[in-house]
């Protein structure tokens, strides 16, 4: 690799200088989804992008999924998921699963993990201050709640005294239940009621692909009327099928750019953020 001299690095800095100012002060939703948390190495870089952004003035909510961390826990006490259009249905045993390891493990990892890079974080979940609140979204679904209303007070208050939220998509019905949130469709809502001027969704690849093997087939700009031609045809599939609906619905609920990127890819959101190269795909109304 060809060492970058002391001018480019000046000069990469100095190129940032508009970016920075566009979302200095602005709210900028990042969902970080279980499946680009692969390695330790890699979620330390994500989070040190995010303490950036947060240095340089970005208010960043950062809401997190952990599909793959509930999986492992469910599987050590022999409980296999179903999924239905990419949600879990989730009983009651699930729901415990869930709570503890969103809620817990993962959260405060992440929290601590961010502590630890010298930003100042807060570990929030739905339930707290009622922020996220919910009806059961279908019967078949079990325990999957609805997002009915999301109070933006604590996050708000959080944003206001420097913290970095973070916010794990565990709901409540307010009669004392817990419901499990899909994390993108968390974000989406959490992005809308903020009037975030952006939302990131890292995944493991790289957008939306015409085929997901094939890197080439990547859609850069999706329309709404794509998304639902694309869905239609099972092109966006599995746990595409929610992130990709939620990415529509942050658009149509005020959110001005919307994105889903690789998380795998080192320091992807600060090229997305702070760069003029455009890397995942964006969304846009038509
Ligand atoms: N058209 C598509 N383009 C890209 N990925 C797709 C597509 N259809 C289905 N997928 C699958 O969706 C997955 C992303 O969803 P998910 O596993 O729920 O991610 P996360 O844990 O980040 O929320 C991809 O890894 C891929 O396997
Ligand atoms: C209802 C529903 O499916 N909830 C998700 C919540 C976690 C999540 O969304 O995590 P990722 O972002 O890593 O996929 C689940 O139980 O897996």
């Amino acid at each position: 690799m060809q060492a970058v001299s002391n001018a480019q690095k000046a000069r990469i800095l100095r190129d940032a200088l508009p970016y920075i100012k566009e979302y200095n002060g602005k709210v900028v939703v990042v969902k970080y989804g279980g499946n680009a948390m692969i390695n330790e190495d890699l979620k330390k870089a994500v989070l040190a992008d995010i303490v950036l952004l947060n240095l340089i003035g970005v208010k960043v909510v950062f809401v997190h999924g952990g599909g793959p961390h509930i999986k492992e826990v469910l599987a050590e006490i022999g409980v296999e998921s179903k999924f239905i259009n990419g949600l879990r249905v989730t009983d009651e045993k699930t729901m415990k699963v869930v709570q503890m390891v969103l809620a817990g493990q993962v959260n405060k990892d992440l929290v601590n993990l961010l502590g630890d890079l010298g930003g100042k974080a807060i570990g929030l979940c739905g339930i707290d201050g009622q922020m996220i609140q919910v009806e059961q979204q279908d019967k078949e679904l079990g325990l999957v709640g609805k997002i009915t209303k999301i109070d933006t007070a604590l996050i708000e208050d959080s944003l206001a005294n420097g913290y970095i939220p973070v916010i794990s998509s565990v709901g409540t019905d307010g009669h004392g239940q817990s419901y499990n949130i899909n994390a993108d469709t968390a974000a989406a809502e959490i992005a809308g009621a903020l009037q975030a001027e952006c939302m990131i969704s890292m995944t493991n690849i790289d957008g939306v692909l015409r085929d997901p093997a094939d890197p080439s087939t990547l859609f850069h700009c999706l329309t709404m009327a794509q998304v639902e031609s694309l869905t239609e045809e099972g092109i966006i599939a599995g746990g595409m099928i929610p992130k990709v609906s939620c990415c529509t619905d942050a658009i149509k609920a005020g959110v001005k750019r919307v994105f889903i990127i690789n998380g795998t890819v080192p320091h992807a959101i600060l090229i997305e953020m702070l760069t003029e190269e455009g890397l995942g795909t964006m969304f846009v109304e038509a």
